[in-house]
């Protein structure tokens, strides 16, 4: 379990990050999204102890970092897979670090197996590839057997297969009741693998809550209507409650109205449907959205709703404070 209270880090009039409140529980994958710049990287260093806090406390299994006796074997961190002595061999990169935390060799071998560079453990790791230099700095991560497992960004730079693997290993982590907290920019990825959502923009917590609570909370679904008679039944469909789009490819978006209204009407005016298609809305969708709103807010946009206030059941506990 990771818990931040009222986390904040000023670098002299940047605030990084805002008086976050939130907790990553065990057994599932957390995802932590936020635009470039909103705080990310820097509340993972405070939770690693290699950034102080301004003011708050984030805490590991109820501890600081920094009082942790072994801390690989509590929390296992990808921050920089680049971050490696390029010298040395991956086995030796290891064998480093595990004697200086106590974990025995043979768990040095035991993590090369899990992300499958046994066969090049005796290869110096500056001639790694990317993938490669990414399955180092997870093996690092899980060398301590930690119940704690953060990753900033590991899917960077990944080829679909190294992609696929990372997202397999992630869940099978959490389904193996570690606290899994990991970062991403790519929402399609984070949509596949992780459970729950924690959301930072601006240094702000903007919402802590389920995946599928947070697509429901922060966008619609919307019907995809195909007609060669488009325009009247946009007349037709037009109503209270309702708003039409068209689509980028001419085809025309229904908020509102179920796609069996919708083809019912068009069958009552023997209008012809070439398609009929309930689009739901994707994680993208209700990230931009909410992400948008926030920037909106701090920009001091005339109209702007509120202190960058989550959508209703986004739960989030830090927002606004
Ligand atoms: N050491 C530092 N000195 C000064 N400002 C910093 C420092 N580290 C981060 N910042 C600033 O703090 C803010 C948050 O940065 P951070 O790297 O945590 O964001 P991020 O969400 O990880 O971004 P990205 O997605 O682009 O990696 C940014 O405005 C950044 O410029």
């Amino acid at each position: 379990m990771i818990e931040a209270r009222g986390l904040t880090k000023r670098y002299g009039d940047t605030t990084a990050v805002d008086g976050a409140t939130f907790s990553v529980a065990p057994g599932r994958v957390t995802g932590f999204l936020g635009p470039n710049g909103a705080g990310k990287t820097t509340t993972m260093r405070m939770i690693l102890g290699l950034d102080r806090p301004t003011a708050g406390e984030v805490t590991v299994g109820g501890r600081r970092y920094r009082t942790l006796g072994a801390p690989l074997r509590e929390v296992g961190a990808l921050l920089d897979a680049r971050n490696v002595h390029g010298g040395r061999t991956a086995y030796n990169h290891l064998l480093c670090l595990a004697k200086s935390n106590a974990i025995p060799r043979r768990r040095v071998d035991e993590v090369l197996d899990l992300v499958g560079l046994r066969s090049v453990a005796k290869k110096r790791s500056k001639g790694f590839s990317l993938g490669m230099g990414q399955r180092l700095g997870i093996a690092a991560a899980l060398l301590g057997d930690p119940g704690v497992l953060m990753f900033d960004e590991p899917v960077n730079g990944l080829d679909p297969e190294g992609i696929l693997w990372i997202r397999t290993l992630m869940r099978r982590l959490a389904r193996e009741g570690r606290t899994v907290f990991v970062s991403s920019h790519l929402m399609s990825e984070m949509a596949l693998t992780a459970e729950h959502l924690v959301v930072i923009g601006r240094g702000r917590i903007l919402a802590d809550t389920g995946m599928a609570e947070f697509i429901g909370a922060n966008a619609t679904s919307h019907v995809l209507v195909r007609s060669p008679q488009a325009a009247e039944l946009a007349r037709l469909l037009a109503g209270p409650g309702r708003r039409l789009e068209p689509d980028p490819d001419g085809a025309l978006r229904v908020y509102g109205a179920r796609a069996a209204e919708i083809g019912d009407v068009a069958a009552d005016h023997g209008l012809r449907l070439h398609e009929l298609a309930t689009v739901q809305p994707s994680l993208e969708e209700a990230f931009m959205r909410l992400t948008g709103e926030a920037v909106q807010y701090h920009a001091g946009v005339p109209g702007a709703a509120g202190p960058a206030a989550p959508a209703p059941g986004t739960g989030a506990p830090g927002a606004g404070a």
